[in-house]
């Protein structure tokens, strides 16, 4: 698939930087922060090593920019700072903070860092149930084990009894990891922080590992809570010889901190969740922290039965059970997230039908109130498509046997249009344009690495 991300992100780079020499930072700042968003997500499906690093050189140019921003931002809104029109450009100013005592400075920074961190992290109480979770039955079970057992019956973990403190969801993209992890945050009723490791790496400028210790800190704080850290090959990849030195601090910080989970603090109370769609870019020293891993493979045909139907939800419809089961075969080497654009297309359909209708058939409702149906294929009527074609007829014709008056959807009175229910054909149509966003060789490489290192979450 032609990688999308990079060009959007440059897009949206554009933009911030007109709206920075404009003197609109908050936009200017808000604008930055989303193409690292692109970028971070570009930069994971680029495979060419020397424009990969074109970009990140790029990109850490656009970092520096976003801080000084954010540096001045709230500097305004504080009252204090400079009246420098320039956004913080060339150093922005420090003078109130070289006043403080050395206490005070350490709070300031850590104040700080907690800014930083909240614009980084998503801390909320999900709602996603575990019944909302399509298959993956034993993945399930094994998070039950590690988050609810120690709550519910700490007896169960004393002695050398110790419940996981790192999980490791591994998998194909769009196959439920982050909807997993909600679902275990909604039945542990833990905090979830979930970092966009986007935005810490955007933090790489000297800063990351203070970020790093302070997300965990909150964590702790937070009584029970979880810690979801998305792409965590981006944070922790392997060593490599163009790590740099803040990567390689942001690591070590991790092991740290990864360390001292568990320690001190009421069993199972912090839980760190990591997931990531390249679990062999994992530094070794990374993969032995999280000490349970979970391949979250692509859903089966059931799972993707049941997905279907969760995502057609009260649409008007008329699939049956059987439907569904025939179309959750059908999509084989489909995601989760496949499944959800699979429906998005399908339930387009009954729009298109009434947008190339040529010939509407009018109806009484129930109520008795007039409608017309669209009927763009009438095979029921032997002699209306012929006649209809011919342009000879002309525009008001009705057809005598069936009733199709020809018209177009714009020639409907609003209140009359009877969209039609969205039908396994409808589905099979959307099929046609669908791919499946895995290749083969991916899914082999998985199944080699659960052998090695993981367990199987089906
Ligand atoms: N097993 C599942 N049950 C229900 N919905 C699912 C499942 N898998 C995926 N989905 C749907 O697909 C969407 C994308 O899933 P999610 O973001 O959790 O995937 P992911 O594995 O974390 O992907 P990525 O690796 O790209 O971040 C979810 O919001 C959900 O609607």
């Amino acid at each position: 698939m032609e990688n999308e991300f990079i060009p959007k992100a440059i897009e949206i780079v554009k933009d911030a930087i007109k709206a920075d020499n404009s003197g609109d930072f908050d936009r200017a700042l808000s604008l930055y922060k989303q193409s690292f968003e692109y970028f971070m997500t570009g930069l994971k499906y680029e495979k060419n090593k020397a424009r990969k690093d074109t970009i990140l050189k790029r990109v850490d140019g656009y970092f520096k920019r976003a801080e000084e921003l954010k540096k001045y931002i709230d500097e305004q809104k504080n009252g204090g700072g400079s009246s420098k029109s320039d956004g913080g450009k060339k150093g922005g100013s420090t003078a109130t903070k070289d006043k403080k005592d050395s206490k005070d400075n350490d709070d300031e920074e850590t104040s700080k860092l907690r800014g930083a961190l909240s614009s980084a992290i998503v801390s909320e109480k999900p709602n996603i149930q575990w019944s909302d979770v399509a298959g993956l039955t034993s993945a399930k079970e094994a998070l039950k084990e590690t988050v609810i057992l120690p709550v519910r019956f700490p007896q169960l973990f004393a002695g050398k009894r110790k419940p996981f403190k790192g999980i490791l969801l591994y998998g194909p993209p769009g196959t439920g990891k982050s909807f997993l992890a909600k679902a275990v945050a909604t039945e542990a009723d833990s905090t979830f922080f979930a970092v966009s490791s986007a935005d810490l790496v955007s933090k790489w400028q000297g800063e990351s590992e203070k970020l790093v210790r302070n997300l965990f800190e909150l964590g702790r704080e937070a009584g029970k809570s979880i810690i979801f850290i998305d792409e965590v090959d981006s944070l922790c990849g392997s060593r490599s010889e163009g790590e740099s030195d803040s990567a390689r601090r942001i690591k070590t910080e991790f092991l740290v901190q990864m360390d001292g989970v568990g320690k001190g603090g009421e069993a199972g109370s912090l839980l760190v969740l990591g997931a990531t769609n390249v679990p062999w870019e994992l530094d070794s020293a990374i993969r032995r922290r999280f000490e349970k891993r979970v391949y979250i493979p692509l859903p089966e045909a059931a799972a993707r039965a049941y997905m279907l139907k969760m995502n057609v939800g009260d649409t008007p419809n008329v699939l049956t059970e059987e439907d569904y089961e025939v179309l959750g075969e059908k999509c084989e080497g489909a995601s989760g997230a496949d499944c959800s654009v699979l429906v998005r297309e399908a339930l387009m359909m009954p729009l298109r039908k009434c947008q190339q209708a040529k010939q509407f058939i009018p109806f009484k409702a129930e109520d008795g109130s007039p409608k017309v149906k669209p009927a763009e294929r009438y095979p029921n009527c032997p002699k209306c498509p012929p006649k209809l074609s011919g342009d000879a007829e002309g525009s008001d014709y009705t057809c005598k046997s069936c009733g199709a008056v020809r018209m177009s959807l714009w020639d409907v009175p609003s209140e009359q249009l009877s969209v039609p229910d969205v039908c396994r054909g409808d589905f099979e149509q959307a099929l046609g344009h669908s791919h499946s966003s895995v290749s083969p060789e991916e899914l082999q490489r998985f199944v080699e690495w659960t052998k090695q290192f993981g367990e199987e979450g089906v």
